[in-house]
């Protein structure tokens, strides 16, 4: 009995001092971080608990609705504009001058280059784009640059068109709608169909939710359990894999035929040039550009109705714009073109706030290959070095009130470097007059057959999203004009 009494005290014993120690570190390192000197030339943060740095807060950001970039702005707010930190067992430098965005995106592959988190560079595959090592990446973008040619984007926005006014046409008026659901299903539809023609049916409907999955999984732990995010991610890359596998092998045995060879896979496979991508290069990339062509589009467009919502004003000249391009006849009876898309000046402003004031790829990954100085501190080698684009966006110093949607801002030229929804440089976004032109389609056809209302303006974030997205989906009520017209 008594020995029993020995036994479960020295448990307890071990159990406080386990506790305590533990607490004991954690204090450390809090007071050791919080008051370490910048005389080292390091940029000010903190470095966090040993080894896991601070992962767990950066955890704990991405799961609540205030978003991951909560994790950035408070670390803006305690050490200034240039600040590290560690994450998963790495050094993470976030800078945030238009300087320093100028420095590193021109000086790529020389003392920088590109670098995500591993979780997210296994998910989209070794050979992708946006993970390639510099030498890599510059043939793999050499091949993509290609497809997307002037002729490409122009019967794209024709094609884009059609799926916009084939969902309009199915949209209620008078139940509520989301938008982010009804953006992210017709981005879906438009990568699937650009990139492998593939149009409706049950393979359409596995892809939606398998690349749902991968992107959820993209900030996820990298624990392969078979219950977790992360384990699910890998299980829709797989799926997805399978799919263009399929596809490839029945393509080049002839099985399946694409009509017309307008569809980016058959290009690539079609290819005899001395660099082709390999198989696996292309399945890798595909899959690449149908996760960079979807998330953050449909993300930008709920935005960009959110915000054109909330400021009347805006939303009175964007109508008379579009609704004038339509009285001048063309897109009531044929499809939108590029040309159409060019006279809508106001409305490409509109598009631009957007995409700032979303700032929806938030940092723009880089990692550093040699020792180096940003914003007057020392940046050691094998450091990850973060452009916080958002900081950049709402920098008061760069735009005035920048928390106002404010289209007309961008009627001046704006300082270089401070626009970088698409990145710039070597790296910059392959799809960004895509992405643009989407957005631009998508408001003309909301604009010229609705009025609508957003019945929830709460601006809470979507947990675990890798690109901002609103946690409400905009859930808006729809009005036909054309019914009130007639
Ligand atoms: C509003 C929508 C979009 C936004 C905000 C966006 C933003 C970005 C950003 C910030 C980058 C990384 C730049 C860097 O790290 O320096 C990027 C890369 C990329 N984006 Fe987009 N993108 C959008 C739509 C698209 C679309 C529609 C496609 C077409 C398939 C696309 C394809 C790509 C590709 C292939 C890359 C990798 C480029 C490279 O590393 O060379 N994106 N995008």
């Amino acid at each position: 009995m008594i020995s029993q009494m020995v036994k479960l005290e020295n448990g307890y014993t071990s159990c406080y001092c386990c506790a305590a120690l533990f607490l004991l570190l954690l204090l450390l390192s809090w007071h050791w971080s919080r008051n370490k000197k910048t005389g080292d030339g390091i940029p000010p943060g903190n470095g966090g608990l040993p080894f896991v740095g601070e992962t767990l807060q950066f955890m704990a950001a991405i799961n609540s609705t205030k978003g991951v970039y909560e994790f950035v702005r408070l670390r803006h707010l305690w050490h200034g504009s240039c600040f590290k930190t560690n994450l998963f067992g790495e050094t993470h430098v976030f800078v945030s001058s238009t300087d320093s965005a100028k420095a590193i995106l021109n000086n790529e592959g020389g003392r920088f280059s590109k670098r995500y988190i591993k979780s997210i560079s296994e998910l989209l595959g070794h050979h992708s784009l946006l993970c390639a090592d510099h030498h890599h990446h510059k043939l793999i973008r050499g091949r993509l640059l290609t497809l997307f040619s002037t002729d490409a984007l122009s019967s794209f926005v024709q094609m884009f068109d059609v799926l916009v006014l084939e969902a309009m046409s199915t949209w209620p008026c008078g139940p509520v709608l989301l938008i982010q659901h009804e953006a992210f299903k017709l981005a879906c539809k438009a990568m699937c169909k650009m990139l492998i023609s593939m149009e409706n049916g049950y393979e359409l409907v596995i892809m939606q939710k398998s690349i749902a999955h991968l992107c959820e999984a993209m900030l996820a732990l990298p624990l392969r359990l078979p219950w977790t995010r992360f384990s699910n991610g890998l299980q829709a890359r797989k799926t997805i894999m399978e799919i263009l596998e399929k596809e490839i092998s029945e393509r080049r045995s002839g099985i399946r035929r694409t009509n017309e060879k307008v569809d980016f896979l058959q290009q690539l496979i079609e290819e005899d040039d001395d660099n082709k991508l390999n198989d696996e290069e292309i399945k890798d990339n595909i899959l690449t550009m149908m996760i960079a062509g979807q998330d953050t589009i449909a993300n930008a467009m709920t935005w960009m109705v959110k915000f054109v919502d909330e400021n009347q004003e805006v939303l009175n000249t964007l109508k008379k714009e579009q609704l004038q391009i339509e009285k001048n006849g063309r897109t009531r009876r044929d499809n939108l073109t590029l040309e159409d898309l060019n006279e809508m000046q106001y409305a490409s402003k509109v598009v631009t706030e957007a995409l700032r004031m979303a700032s929806v790829v938030q940092w723009l990954p880089r990692v550093a290959l040699q020792d180096c100085e940003i914003q007057g501190f020392k940046i050691k080698k094998g450091w990850n070095v973060d452009i916080d684009a958002k900081f950049i966006h709402f920098d008061p110093t760069i735009y005035n009130d920048p928390h106002v949607f404010n289209p007309s801002r961008f009627a001046d030229e704006f300082k270089p470097y401070s626009f970088l929804a698409f990145g710039m440089g070597g790296r910059t976004c392959l799809g960004k007059n895509m992405a643009r032109a989407m957005m631009l389609v998508f408001l003309h056809r909301l604009i010229t057959t609705y009025k609508w209302k957003v019945i929830d303006s709460d601006s809470s974030i979507q947990k675990w999203a890798l690109f901002s997205k609103l946690k409400s989906g905009c859930p808006v009520r729809l009005t036909s004009l054309k019914q009130h017209s007639n």
